[in-house]
């Protein structure tokens, strides 16, 4: 289903975990900044409506989504640390420039996420155009910011329900 057939922001809040005691990371690319802005009040926010506290949120900030994996590795690699949430957003050029990092990103992230066995949401949009991301970033398709957050919630919720053993 595509952003245009469903707002990124509307996602089933039924059964969130507590997550009160779990400590976040939230690194921001620079490229783009009017929209990863954007995302990272989504992101921040979200995760406070639904129950993370302030001091257990941490945020980091690279200069491109590029430096977004080994952001994350460096944050998924404390012990202090129970998820990433990971925002750029890369807007096609001239050129295939953006298809290179865009893979970069998202291999680096899941190879972070399943090296480390800890969440790392890939919150990074992929956008044709400005438009396209800012749609996306608090507009009429929502935020994928929002989104991300939720995601990383729910994969700690996963991730107790598996490592609670009967
Ligand atoms: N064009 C965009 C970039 N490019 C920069 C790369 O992410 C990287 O920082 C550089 O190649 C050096 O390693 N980054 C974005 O996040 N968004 C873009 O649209
Ligand atoms: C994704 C990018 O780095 C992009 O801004 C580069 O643009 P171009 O492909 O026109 O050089």
């Amino acid at each position: 289903m595509s952003s245009a057939d469903k707002n990124l922001s509307v996602f089933a809040t039924s059964e969130l975990p507590d997550v009160s005691h779990r400590r976040f990371a939230i690194l921001v690319a620079e490229w783009n900044t009017e929209v990863t802005e954007a995302l990272y009040k989504g992101a921040y926010q979200t995760l406070l409506q639904y129950g993370a506290k302030a001091e257990n949120i941490v945020r980091g900030n690279v200069p491109g989504s590029y430096e977004l994996t080994l952001g994350a590795q460096w944050f998924a690699l404390r012990d202090d640390i129970d998820a990433v949430i990971a925002l750029g957003c890369v807007i096609q050029g001239e050129t295939k420039h953006n298809d290179y990092i865009n893979h970069a990103v998202a291999q680096g992230l899941t190879t972070v996420s399943l090296k480390t066995s800890k969440p790392v949401i890939f919150g990074v949009l992929t956008p044709n155009d400005q438009q396209q991301a800012l749609d996306r970033a608090g507009g009429k398709h929502g935020n994928k910011g929002d989104e991300a957050a939720i995601t990383a919630i729910k994969m700690l919720g996963l991730q107790k329900q598996v490592y609670t053993k009967f």
